[in-house]
């Protein structure tokens, strides 16, 4: 067992604060020595549990949003763009093809690394990790025409992942596993009281603590006893 903190973030990759979210908590991880458990789920799914509606939907919150992401990204500096069509994008193409993808892909990492395949332990997993990145990116910044197939397949090659990973992790994104696997995730957030995403559950002491939003880390640094030093912690510890 770990002597670490635990953090656990829930995710979806339809939404943009949940890569702020992630690209943040993945450069502070090694910061503040903590395990990140990276949990994707399915932001619809926590949505409808939860008795919410997908910001988007109320116009004027959907108007703030476009402006406080662009200032956001710039703030986090992370390469965020707005697609040609938001609305499109994020409440009628979803996302969970992307989020199964991302599991299937680290756990086929898991599978050659058992087989002996992979050199360096978790490198597959911190390259999907990376493609999973550039998925987003694409996913927010794709415009209409976006396929998931083809947007993961390039993101994937992007990262320097090999064509048998890709196909293993597109063959794998389809199984009924995968999707349960992201069901359990999604209920998992829900049951931690998840009503969107980014969600970030730390285990003080055996009891979840929620953090809920891209806009809490300094007040979860309070609370793990750790500094905020700033969307890019300045030290090379802090490289995916
Ligand atoms: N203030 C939060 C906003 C996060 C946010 O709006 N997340 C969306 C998904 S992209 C959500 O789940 N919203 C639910 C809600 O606002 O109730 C931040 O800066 O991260």
């Amino acid at each position: 067992m770990t002597s670490k903190k635990v953090i656990e973030l829930f995710y979806d990759v339809v939404s943009p604060y949940s890569w702020l979210g992630f690209e943040v908590m993945c450069r502070y991880r090694h910061v503040w020595n903590i395990e990140l458990k990276l949990c994707p789920a399915f932001l619809g799914g926590v949505m409808q549990g939860s008795g919410n509606k997908p910001p988007g939907v109320v116009p004027n919150k959907f108007m703030y949003m476009t402006k406080d992401l662009k200032r956001a990204a710039e703030y986090f500096d992370v390469p965020l763009q707005a697609p040609a069509d938001p609305f499109e994008v994020m409440f009628k193409k979803g996302s969970l093809y992307g989020d199964a993808l991302r599991d299937s892909g680290a756990r086929t990492g898991e599978r050659r690394r058992q087989a002996g395949g992979a050199g360096v332990p978790g490198a597959v997993e911190t390259d999907l990790e990376r493609g999973q990145g550039h998925h987003r990116s694409r996913i927010v910044g794709g415009g209409a025409n976006w396929s998931r197939l083809v947007l993961f397949g390039e993101a994937a090659k992007k990262a320097g992942l090999s064509d048998g990973v890709i196909k293993d992790a597109l063959e794998t994104a389809a199984s009924k596993e995968i999707k349960d696997k992201l069901k359990d995730a999604t209920q998992k957030a829900l049951d931690y009281g998840a009503f969107g995403f980014p969600l970030l559950v730390y285990h003080r002491n055996g009891s979840p603590e929620i953090f809920f939003g891209s806009d809490r880390f300094e007040l979860l640094a309070h609370c793990i006893g750790e500094k905020w030093l700033g969307p890019r912690p300045n030290t090379s510890a802090a490289k995916l």
